[in-house]
């Protein structure tokens, strides 16, 4: 790279974004009800194993993990959310911003938090999230067998309908965390063929970098293996 201005400054200011290129960084944001299980998702992701404890989610907690795709090194930078409405309002604005790809996230063992899934949607629909930002449905607490109330057949037909793929998982069993990185990582694998880092106005006005953000790239066809 070439710096892009004179002085220590701006050298330095090459050598971080240098660096800063070097890996990308994809926000994932994990939206669904009070007590479907989203800190336990995103934790067994990023923690690699299920919480001792957990509180309700305050605003936003923030995990993230790097993880290598055909040699790329690629930080996934997960948003724990709210779920319940109080803990959120003031923070809805941020999670929705330039964001890379949603889970939606509903209980197996409760119906409602099924049903209000379409609430859900409807919020995220209602901040500009554009179409090809990709977004899988998670149905989480499997390991609850004789308490599930959603059928699969169900959720399936919901997960078509809105041209998003389905994954039944838990959180809490230690077997089935393959299943939960898979979630992550086939997001990951989505967004790495889809998009590409874009550097934009970096010489422009004075050798002040202005904008760096991932646009779609026409030529490079969805890779994901799942
Ligand atoms: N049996 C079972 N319990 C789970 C599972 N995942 C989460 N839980 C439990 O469900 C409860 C809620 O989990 P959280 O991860 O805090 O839920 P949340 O969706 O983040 O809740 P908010 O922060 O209020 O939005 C906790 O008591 C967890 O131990 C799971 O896969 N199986």
């Amino acid at each position: 790279m070439q710096p892009s201005g004179s002085g220590p400054a701006a050298a330095e200011l090459d050598a971080s974004l240098e660096q800063y290129l070097r890996v990308r960084i994809f926000k994932i944001i994990v939206i669904g009800d009070s007590n479907v299980g989203k800190t336990c998702l995103t934790f067994r992701f990023c923690g690699g194993a299920f919480p001792a404890s957990t509180e309700a989610t305050i605003g936003v907690d923030f995990r993230e993990k790097t993880v290598e795709i055909e040699g790329e090194k690629i930080k996934v930078q997960v948003w724990d959310t709210a779920g319940q409405e109080r803990f959120r309002k003031s923070m809805v604005e941020h999670y929705y911003r330039n964001v890379h790809a949603v889970i939606f996230v509903y209980d197996v063992t409760k119906m409602a938090s099924f049903t209000n899934l379409k609430m859900w949607i409807e919020e995220c629909n209602g901040h500009a999230v554009p179409p090809l930002v990709p977004k899988v449905l998670v149905g989480n607490k499997c390991d609850l067998r004789e308490q599930i109330q959603v059928p699969s057949s169900m959720a399936l037909k919901f997960a078509d309908a809105h041209n998003m793929l389905l994954f039944e998982t838990s959180a809490k069993d230690p077997k089935e965390s393959q299943n939960v990185e898979s979630i992550f990582m086939c997001l990951a694998c989505r967004l790495k063929a889809q998009k590409s880092l874009f550097y934009r106005d970096m010489e422009r006005q004075q050798g002040k970098v202005q904008k760096l953000e991932f646009t779609q790239d026409a030529n490079n066809k969805n890779s994901c293996p799942c």
